[in-house]
């Protein structure tokens, strides 16, 4: 995943911020496309069905947790400020020596973390959305499937924090006054650039088509092209979750930029 490079002396642009998050929508695109070759499975994240006794833990969520515990310990994975644990309390320490990532975030602002929201949310209201309902028995792809997408729409939404910084940097005496006044609305206002999200849906609309078109070798066909994820219900997801999530997110790390 490319991140931003920022130097100890912290040069951000909102430029390459949004390259990142631009590149990043290939990583959701295709991790909802993998996704959508199995079925719902709802009984992987719904049933309590770990055969060890005193854990009640669905079948997904012991997966991720196990996955996020390996993750920290061998390769680091949360000592990038672009990465948030969904269940990890305490994150234990990598065994190997981690990069030295240059503090950009304010540190008192950068453990914001929605990950139990988005939890809800993608299993309660996207994943119904784009994969066919119905039990396969494929659970353990399913669940790694799942942990891809939770991955990767995680890591997006919080990279709200990096655009909080930068937007604070470059204008702190607008944001100033709404964080001291706790005035959630006018940040809201602050940070809204309507053109970019309608130039986010409609990318993002676009590499569905492309990435997810079914590719025939026939010349000339002209039959209707056929997706395996709906490019509009991406553009939606994008929309009506994506977008408004990262927005929480650069609300909550800016009520704390001035702690
Ligand atoms: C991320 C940004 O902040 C807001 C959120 C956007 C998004 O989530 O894609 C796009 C534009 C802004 O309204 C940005 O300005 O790039």
């Amino acid at each position: 995943m490319s991140s931003v490079v920022v130097e100890s002396d912290v040069q951000l642009s909102l430029d390459s911020i949004r390259e990142s998050l631009i590149r990043q929508e290939d990583t959701v695109v295709f991790s909802l496309i993998e996704r959508a070759k199995f079925p719902l499975n709802s009984a992987a994240f719904e049933e309590p069905r770990c055969l060890d006794s005193g854990n009640s833990s669905s079948l997904t969520e012991f997966f991720v947790r196990e996955i996020e515990t390996i993750q920290a310990k061998v390769v680091g994975r949360y000592a990038n400020p672009e990465e948030n644990p969904f269940f990890l309390d305490n994150i234990p320490h990598s065994v190997f020596p981690t990069h030295k990532y240059p503090q950009v975030l304010y540190p008192k602002a950068s453990s914001v973390n929605i990950n139990k929201r988005i939890w809800d949310v993608y299993f309660k209201e996207l994943l119904p959305l784009f994969v066919k309902p119905g039990e396969d028995g494929n659970y353990a792809s399913t669940a790694a499937s799942d942990l891809d997408c939770l991955q990767a729409i995680s890591r997006r939404i919080h990279y709200g924090k990096f655009v909080a910084e930068v937007k604070f940097r470059d204008a702190p005496h607008d944001y100033e006054s709404a964080i001291r006044s706790k005035d959630t609305e006018a940040l809201m206002k602050l940070l809204t650039f309507e053109k970019v999200e309608e130039m986010v849906k409609k990318r993002v609309e676009k590499k569905a088509e492309t990435f997810g078109q079914e590719v025939k070798c026939v010349s000339g066909d002209k039959s209707e092209k056929n997706y395996k994820v709906d490019p509009l219900l991406v553009s939606r997801i994008y929309g009506e979750w994506l977008i408004p999530l990262t927005k929480d997110v650069e609300v909550e790390y800016l009520l704390r930029r001035i702690d």
